[in-house]
C-alpha cells in the first residue's frame, strides 16, 4: 500500500487538524481558565509529543518515582494530547482524589476501552449513575461487614489450592490463577468451577486473554491519537440493542487486524457478562439451593422493581458481577502470590520466623483458620510488606479531573471535550486530565519504609512486636473509585498466604549438582504486574498429613502427598526462558 495514495493523505492531513485544533483549544482555555496560576512543575514538553520520548514506557511508574526528587509530590506531564497529573504522596492524594472527589472520580477516555467488549466494566465507566448504581450493588455484597460469608467458602479454596500444589508444585502459577477464579465465581455467582478446563471460567478467561493487551496504554495511545478511526455501530450481542463503537479502519489498511481482534474481544465480552448470569437464573427458577452470592442476592431484590428501574438495575447487575473479574484481568490476586512466594524464596529466614508464629499460636496439629489471624502479628505484617514491596497496580488505575481545579496555587486543567465524538455514551462530559496517584513512589518512600528496595515485614511490628498502624492501604488506590474489592481481596490473601506458610517450606530449585539456582525476577508490566515464573521449590513440612486439610467432616479433595526429593519448576523455567 503507497502512504501518498488521496485517502492517505487526507487521513494524515486530518490527523494534523485535530493536533492542531487541539493545542489551540488547549492554548485558549488555559489562559480563560488559569486565572494566572502555574502548572503544578514537570518535564519541559517538546512541541505536539510532550514528554512522551522521557517515559520509560514499559514501567513508567519509575520514571515518575524519579522525578519526584526533582518535582516534588505533585508534577504535571504533558504526553501527546494528554494531561497527566501525578500525585506522588499519600496526603496529597488525599487532598484531592478524596477530600476533591466531586472532581477527581472520573475515568480518563480509554480508546481501547469500548471497542474491546470492556464497556461493561464499570470499573472504566464514567463517574455518573449508572457507575453509581453498580458500585452500590457491589458494595452490598463486598463491604467490610458483609464478607465473612464468604471466609469458609475462602479457606476450602486456599486448601484445596494447596492441596493442587503439593500434588504438582511445577505449576504453582496455575493454581494460584485457579484458586482467584474460584473465590471470584462462588461469591459472584455460586458457581464452584472444576479445577481445571472449566467451560465456565475458559470463556472467562479467554475474553480477558483477549481484551487485556488493549488496555494497555502504548495500545490505548495509538487509537487516541488517532480517534478518527473510530465510529459507531450497533450489534446484537444480546437480546438487548448494544451500542458499541468499532474500530473502522479499512481492511486494507496496514493495522486492520486491530478491528477483528476487537471484534472477538467483545463477542466473548458478551458472552462472559450472560453465561455466568443465566446460570444463576435458572438455578433460581428451577428452585434449586443457592448458597448467598452477589447476583443471587440482588435477582431476589430486582424482582421488586418495575419498568425501566427493572432493566436498569439487571443492566447494572451484569455489569457488576463482570466486573468482579477485574481481579483476574488485572491478576492482582495471582501477583500477590507469587510476590509472596517469591520474598519467601529469597528471604528463609522470614518464612521460619512466621512458622514460629504458627506453631506457637496454632500448633501442629491442625491448619490456621480466620478466628487466629489477630493472633498472628508476624503473619499480617509479611502480607502487609508483600503489597508495599511490590504493588500489584503501581500506578492504579488512572482518575480524571470532571472541571478544572486550583490546588496549593497550581492549576489542574479539565482536558478536552469529546463530547462530539462520543456519541454513545451522552453521560460523558468530558475526557479531563488523567490523574494518578502514583502508588510506587509511595511504597518507595525512604522517610516512612527505610532500605524501601528490602523486604523486611518487621517494619510494621513495634518493639513488642505487635502491628503498628502504619497499613499500606494506599494500594487499593483512592477516593471514590477506591477498590471496592479490598476487604474480600484481603481475606483470600492472608488465608491463602497464611496456610502456605503452615504447610510449605521455600527454597531455591537445585541443578544437577545440587546447587541453587541462581535467578533474577522479572516483572511482566500491564496495568497491573506480575513476576514472571520463577525457579523454585515448594515442598510440604515433615509433619504434614491429609487428615489436617479436612474442614469439619469434610475432606478436602486435591493431590496426593509425595516423598521424594523436592519436585521444582526448574525445568520449566528453563523452557520458558
Ligand atoms: C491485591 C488485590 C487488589 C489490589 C492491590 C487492588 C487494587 C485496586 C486499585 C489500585 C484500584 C483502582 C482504585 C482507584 O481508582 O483509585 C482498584 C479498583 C477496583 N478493584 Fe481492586 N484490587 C485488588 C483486588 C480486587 C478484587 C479481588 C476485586 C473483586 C472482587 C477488585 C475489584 C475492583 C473494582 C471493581 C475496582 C474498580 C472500582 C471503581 O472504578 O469504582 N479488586 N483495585
Amino acid at each position: 500500500m503507497e502512504w501518498t495514495t488521496p485517502t492517505t493523505q487526507l487521513a494524515a492531513l486530518a490527523a494534523l487538524t485535530l493536533v492542531s485544533v487541539d493545542i489551540i483549544r488547549r492554548l485558549i482555555r488555559n489562559r480563560i481558565e488559569r486565572k494566572g496560576c502555574p502548572l503544578p512543575p514537570g518535564p519541559t514538553p517538546l512541541p505536539l509529543i510532550g514528554s512522551v520520548l522521557s517515559v520509560n514506557t514499559e514501567e513508567p511508574f519509575r520514571t515518575y518515582t524519579e522525578w519526584r526528587a526533582k518535582y516534588g509530590d505533585i508534577m504535571y506531564i504533558r504526553l501527546l494530547d494528554m494531561d497527566v497529573v501525578v500525585l506522588n504522596s499519600p496526603s496529597v492524594a488525599s487532598e484531592l482524589l478524596e477530600k476533591r472527589s466531586q472532581i477527581y472520580s472520573d475515568r480518563p477516555f480509554i480508546a481501547t476501552v469500548d471497542s474491546y467488549g470492556h464497556d461493561s466494566t464499570f470499573a472504566f465507566a464514567n463517574y455518573g449513575e449508572h457507575w453509581k448504581l453498580c458500585r452500590r450493588i457491589f458494595h452490598q455484597t463486598f463491604r467490610a461487614d458483609a464478607i465473612a460469608t464468604f471466609h469458609p467458602m475462602q479457606l476450602q479454596k486456599a486448601r484445596q489450592m494447596i492441596l493442587s500444589v503439593m500434588d504438582d508444585p511445577s505449576d504453582y502459577t496455575s493454581h494460584y490463577s485457579t484458586f482467584a477464579a474460584a473465590v471470584t465465581m462462588c461469591s459472584v455467582y455460586d458457581y464452584d468451577p472444576s479445577p481445571r478446563n472449566d467451560q465456565m471460567v475458559s470463556t472467562i478467561n479467554n475474553f480477558i486473554d483477549a481484551s487485556a493487551v488493549a488496555l494497555m496504554p502504548e495500545r490505548a495511545v495509538l487509537l487516541k491519537v488517532f480517534p478518527f478511526c473510530k465510529g459507531c455501530s450497533r450489534s446484537t450481542a444480546s437480546s438487548d440493542i448494544v451500542l458499541v463503537e468499532v474500530l473502522h479502519i479499512p481492511d486494507w489498511l496496514p493495522g486492520s487486524w486491530i478491528k477483528h481482534e476487537a471484534r472477538v474481544a467483545r463477542e466473548l465480552g458478551a458472552k462472559t457478562v450472560e453465561a455466568p448470569y443465566e446460570y444463576v437464573q435458572k438455578r433460581i427458577q428451577f428452585k434449586e439451593d443457592v448458597n448467598p452470592s452477589m447476583v443471587s442476592d440482588h435477582i431476589g431484590h430486582m424482582e421488586k422493581l418495575d419498568g425501566s428501574h427493572r432493566s436498569d438495575y439487571e443492566k447494572a447487575l451484569k455489569h457488576t458481577s463482570m466486573t468482579a473479574f477485574l481481579g483476574r484481568l488485572l491478576e492482582q490476586t495471582i501477583s500477590f502470590l507469587m510476590t509472596f512466594t517469591l520474598a519467601m524464596v529469597k528471604n528463609p529466614r522470614i518464612w521460619k520466623s512466621a512458622q514460629a508464629e504458627i506453631d506457637t499460636i496454632v500448633g501442629i496439629d491442625r491448619l490456621p483458620e480466620f478466628d487466629d489471624r489477630s493472633s498472628l502479628p508476624y503473619v499480617d505484617a509479611i502480607l502487609r510488606e508483600t503489597l508495599r514491596w511490590q504493588p500489584p497496580v503501581p500506578l492504579g488505575l488512572p482518575h480524571a479531573t470532571r472541571t478544572s481545579d486550583i490546588y496549593n496555587g497550581f492549576y489542574i486543567p479539565k482536558g478536552i471535550s469529546y463530547r462530539s465524538m462520543r456519541p454513545v455514551r451522552t453521560d460523558i462530559s468530558s475526557t479531563g486530565a488523567t490523574v494518578f496517584g502514583n502508588v510506587w513512589a509511595m511504597s518507595r518512600d525512604e522517610s516512612r519504609y527505610p532500605n524501601a528496595e528490602q523486604f523486611l515485614p518487621e517494619r510494621f511490628l513495634d518493639a513488642e512486636g505487635m502491628l503498628t498502624d502504619d497499613i499500606p492501604n494506599f494500594v487499593f488506590g483512592f477516593g471514590r473509585r477506591v477498590c471496592p474489592g479490598q476487604y474480600t481481596a484481603d481475606a483470600s490473601l492472608w488465608i491463602a498466604m497464611v496456610t502456605m506458610l503452615a504447610t510449605f517450606e521455600f527454597g531455591h530449585a537445585k541443578d544437577v549438582d545440587g546447587k541453587d539456582i541462581a535467578f533474577e525476577a522479572k516483572y511482566l508490566n500491564g496495568l497491573a504486574r506480575h513476576p514472571l515464573t520463577f525457579p523454585c521449590c515448594i515442598t510440604p513440612r515433615t509433619h504434614m498429613s491429609k487428615a489436617l486439610f479436612a474442614i469439619g467432616d469434610d475432606v478436602v479433595k486435591g493431590g496426593d502427598f509425595r516423598d521424594g526429593p523436592c519436585r521444582s519448576n526448574a525445568e520449566e523455567y528453563e523452557c520458558s526462558k
